[in-house]
Formats: structure tokens, sequence, C-alpha cells
């Protein structure tokens, strides 16, 4: 099913006129702590929002866990949702993801709609209809692909996030741009990310979404193609669980950018990723996300946590890598030696 999305001019009147359309017997709002203090305000006065439920859930990503999706699916089940009920998802990529699964399952599926109100959920989490949650330490271990009816954006949202959530979401859309297109990489890397001028980011965030949905079009259940979208994210997972397991979390951004200069020294010496490029795109990472802090007894953990990558075959770890900026490559394995070679590049250069 086509998943439409709209870039909000007011978000108020469509979001009223969306739910009035859906003719919702009652909705129910999935909120985080936080979404719930910064976001929950803006739109809690729209007539069809009246009477809504709130379900609020921890916020951060080691909420994103069978406990907190129990808590909804108990919430919708106690407050007596029914499939002619609407949910909507106001959040960043951990509300959507996670009641996106729970609007997925529960009575087995619900429309819902996406609101997302960080930069990363914006361009990706929202779009494309990955759902799911965190299990057994591993990333995005449960859960279905389905899309959200609507995802509406309003940019305006981003005026309470933090820098660091910002950053965390320019990762995936560096990552959109090394998949697709050279002048958008261009653009992103001369951007000042650190002190944004919001209205430049929002053109920068159209063009993003739009390289996501084209490759979701052609491929929505990841059998071929989808795989560029989870460039930089074999290792950047491993380095996201293994944050996890040191309890020192870092954020999926961050974790996908130290990801991707690991997956970039692949894409170097197993298919000949030009250097210079290479090397201007790990400068502008280390100079915007610092050093992931890691050391050689970590290199089997991560290993290990690698082998569950949800890309994988049998026996072999596969890899999405570029030859050059939009020249995509699927199902690429790399040796044992060849991943610790690249954890030493990150760590400690050429
Ligand atoms: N489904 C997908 O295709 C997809 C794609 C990328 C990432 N993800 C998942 O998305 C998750 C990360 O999403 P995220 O980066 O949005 O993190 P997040 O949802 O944890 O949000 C980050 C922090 O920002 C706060 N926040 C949200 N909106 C805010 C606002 N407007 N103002 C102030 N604070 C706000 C949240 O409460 C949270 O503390 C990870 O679980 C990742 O695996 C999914
Ligand atoms: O939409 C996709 O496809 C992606 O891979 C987008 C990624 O940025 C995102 O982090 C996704 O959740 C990763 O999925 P997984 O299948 O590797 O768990
Ligand atoms: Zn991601």
């Amino acid at each position: 099913m086509k998943q439409s999305i709209i870039i909000s001019k007011c978000l108020n009147a469509e979001l009223d006129f969306h739910i009035k359309s859906f003719n919702p017997d009652k909705v129910f709002i999935i909120v985080d702590n936080i979404t719930e203090k910064f976001c929950l305000p803006r739109i809690s006065d729209i007539p069809s929002l009246k009477n809504a439920g709130i379900i609020s859930i921890c916020s951060t990503d080691n909420s994103k866990n069978i406990n907190s999706l129990t808590h909804v699916w108990r919430s919708l089940s106690e407050q007596k949702a029914t499939r002619y009920s609407l949910i909507i998802n106001l959040g960043g990529g951990m509300v959507t993801d996670l009641g996106g699964f729970a609007a997925s399952t529960f009575k087995r599926g619900l429309k819902f709609i996406n609101i997302p109100t960080t930069l990363l959920a914006m361009v990706d989490a929202s779009v494309g209809g990955k759902t799911g949650i965190n299990f057994n330490g591993l990333k995005n271990e449960i859960g279905v692909f389905n899309n959200s009816d609507i995802v509406i954006i309003d940019t305006n949202f981003l005026k309470t996030l933090d820098s660091e959530n910002i950053c965390s979401g320019y990762a995936e859309m560096i990552k959109h741009s090394l998949i697709s297109n050279e002048d958008i990489w261009s653009k992103l890397l001369t951007f000042d990310i650190l002190a944004p001028n919001l209205n430049d980011l929002s053109y920068l965030l159209e063009d993003s979404i739009k390289i996501k949905e084209e490759i979701v079009k052609n491929d929505p259940y990841e059998t071929g193609m989808r795989k560029a979208l989870n460039f930089g994210h074999t290792i950047g997972h491993a380095f996201e669980s293994l944050s996890m397991i040191k309890q020192s979390p870092i954020l999926h951004g961050y974790a996908v950018a130290y990801g991707m200069i690991c997956e970039l020294y692949l894409c170097t010496i197993k298919v000949g990723f030009p250097i210079e490029k290479m090397r201007q795109t790990v400068n502008y990472i280390k100079h915007i996300y610092g050093i992931y802090d890691f050391s050689c007894d970590d290199y089997e953990v991560l290993y290990e946590l690698m082998k569950h990558d949800k890309k994988n075959t049998a026996n072999t770890i596969n890899f999405t890598l570029l030859e050059n900026i939009g020249k995509v490559k699927i199902n690429f394995t790399a040796s044992k030696e060849d991943i610790f070679e690249s954890f030493d590049f990150i760590r400690e250069g050429l």
C-alpha cells in the first residue's frame, strides 16, 4: 500500500481533516514522556482529538522493548480500542517504530498516522513501513513491514530538538546522499548542521525523504535494492547494541555514522570506492560525531552481534557497499579479517 507523505503547512487543520476522513470510533495518541511535554500541546486543541486517549511510554531507545509494547497493547485493550480506532504516533523513531508495531498487531491491525517529531523520524523512521522493537540485545529483532496510512511532517517540531538529535537524523540524510546523489552529498557536507538554518534544512529534508520514498516504492519488503537504505547499519547496529550492553548508549544516527566510516573503508578495499570521497566523508563524520570509543577487546563481540543482521544468509555477513556515490552493490560479503581491519581503520585511520 502506498504511503501518503504530507509536508505540512498547517498541521492542525490538515490533521483534523485526515482524522475526520478516517471516521474512527476512538483516537489514541502514543507519545513518549518528552514528546508528551513538548509536542502534544501543539495538537491537543484539535476538535477531533478532544476525547483522544493518551498512551505514554518512557523516552529513548532503551524503551523500544517488549515492556513498553505490552503497556501500549494493555492500554489499548483497557480503553477498548476497536478495529475502527485510529492510532497517532507522535514522536521520534522510537515512538513511530514501536507505535507502528503496536498498531499493526493489536486486533491484527488498526489504521495509524505517523507524526514524526525528530529529524531522524522525519527523513527515515516514519517513512517506509519498517516497524518493530529491540529484543534479546538486538536492534529491531521483532517487527513487521506495515506502512502508516499517512505521515504528516511539520518541521516546526524541530525547534525544541537538541543538537545531538539533529545531528543523529542528519547521519541518515548523509546515508541517503551516499547511496543516491553526489550533488546532494556535496551540499550536505558543506551545510552547517551544528548551527542549522531550519528553513534551509527543510529543503534538504524534502530531498532526503524523496530518496527513501523512491527506493521503498520499488522494493517495499527489502528483497533487493531496499538494502541500500541499510548502508552503514551492518556495523552501525553492532556499535549501537554494544553501547547498550556497556550501558552507555549512543544515538542511532551516531552509530550509523560510525558504521558508515567502517563500511566506506570496506567499499574502498573491496569495490574501489574513490579514496578522496571516502576521506572527505570520514573527516566530516569525525568532525560532527567525534570518535566512537572501543578497543580490540570489543571486536569479537561486535562480530557476534553482526551475525544477527537481517541482510545475512546462512553463514555469511552481508553488506551493502558502494562503488561510488550512487553506485550501490548489495549482498556483498566481507571476511572477518576485512571487518576487523575496518575497526582498526575507524580507531586509528589509514
Ligand atoms: N523504521 C525505520 O525505517 C527506522 C529508520 C531509522 C531509525 N529507526 C529507529 O528510530 C529510532 C531512533 O529514532 P530517533 O532518533 O527519532 O530517536 P527517539 O525517538 O528516541 O527520539 C530522540 C529523543 O528526542 C526526544 N524528542 C522527540 N521529538 C522531540 C522534539 N520535537 N523536541 C524535543 N525532544 C524531542 C525523544 O523524546 C527522545 O528523547 C531507533 O530505534 C532506530 O532504530 C527506524
Ligand atoms: O528503511 C530501511 O530499509 C532502513 O534500513 C532504514 C534504516 O535507517 C533503519 O535504521 C532501519 O530500522 C534498519 O532496519 P533493520 O532492518 O536493519 O533493522
Ligand atoms: Zn537507521
